[in-house]
């Protein structure tokens, strides 16, 4: 982040839950990594008369942006309001590399961006909780109910261990393997998988919490076999937890055949990540060499995008 006399510039990135989605919701544990090779960027400039948005998907007035936006509009408001300074006067640019959408993190990410470009805008600092705060009024209305998850990770330069309310940690990921993650090109819809999950807790509510605390406990042996670079251990765990997010409807044909492609291609193990029915999945491997291949017979199956990331490189950055 740094503050210009006209221009302002705030930063974050993406982020890949290795495992715990929607179960975090419920106060189970997550484990979620920043991923660095989708950075989004928010520049701020002086301009005379009304505040400008331009993105990708939106290129106008801020009082007139789409129901997409809404939640950058609110913050943008908040923020102005609670530092005495005029919503007019801004020119607001967001680039970013995170496919929208996909369970990575896109709204948290921006909003982080966006949060801290004002703060260097208006020279003002900004402690970490404040941020976070500021970051859920846009998730509320991006989400509905957000654990807080995303909002930790994007702003974090570590992996972290994150219990709602209550716990977060960071947590080296230094387990010798490479992640593979692959977008199915579908838009996922977290808000609405979510809301299907609290009404599955509200009609058979039994069942579905025995598959939220499994999601939580599968959570608990993750957070281990990475602290004894157990990798294999790891994989199994990630597609079971894939099962159990099945089991509560969060999958869908596309993810499941993904998961199915990377398995049958040696992956040590692989799940949805995100909120689901659509989005992203990914995918352990031991080797480069495995990953690449992997990533390949992904490719072949329907996904439009991959990355790799090494477990054991860059895991602090
Ligand atoms: C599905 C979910 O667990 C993760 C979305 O990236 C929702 C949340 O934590 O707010």
């Amino acid at each position: 982040m740094k503050t210009l006399s006209d221009q302002a510039v705030g930063t974050a990135h993406g982020k890949i839950i290795l495992i715990g989605e929607h179960a975090v919701v419920y106060n189970e544990p997550a484990i979620a990594m920043p991923f660095m090779a989708t950075p989004v960027e928010v520049i701020i400039e002086k301009i005379n008369g009304g505040s400008v948005i331009s993105s990708s998907y939106y290129q106008g007035l801020l009082q007139t942006v789409p129901d997409s936006l809404k939640n950058l509009k609110s913050l943008i408001q908040s923020i102005c309001s609670d530092l005495n300074q005029p919503v007019d006067g801004l020119s607001i640019s967001i680039s970013s590399l995170i496919p929208p959408e996909r369970g990575m993190g896109s709204s948290a990410a921006v909003a982080t961006a966006l949060v801290r470009a004002l703060f260097a805008y208006f020279e003002r600092d900004i402690a970490h909780d404040t941020l976070l705060n500021y970051v859920e009024i846009s998730e509320k209305i991006a989400h509905g109910n957000p654990s807080g998850l995303d909002a930790r990770v994007t702003s974090s330069a570590s992996p972290i261990y994150y219990k709602k309310n209550s716990h977060f940690a960071s947590i080296p990921l230094h387990v010798s393997g490479y992640l593979i993650a692959a977008d199915t090109g579908m838009k996922g819809q977290t808000k609405k998988a979510v809301r299907d999950v609290a009404r599955q807790m509200e009609r058979a509510s039994h069942q579905t919490l025995t598959i939220i605390k499994k999601i939580g406990h599968l959570t608990e042996e993750a957070r281990l076999a990475i602290q004894d670079d157990h990798v294999e251990l790891l994989g199994e765990l990630l597609t079971l937890s894939h099962d159990c997010l099945k089991q509560i409807n969060v999958s869908n044909d596309r993810l499941d055949h993904l998961v199915d492609t990377a398995i049958k291609n040696h992956a040590l193990g692989a799940k949805l990540t995100g909120g689901g029915r659509g989005g992203c999945m990914i995918a352990l491997a031991r080797t480069a060499k495995q990953a690449k291949l992997i990533a390949h017979k992904l490719m072949e199956n329907g996904a439009v995008e991959t990355w790799i990331h090494a477990l054991g490189e860059n895991s602090n950055e």
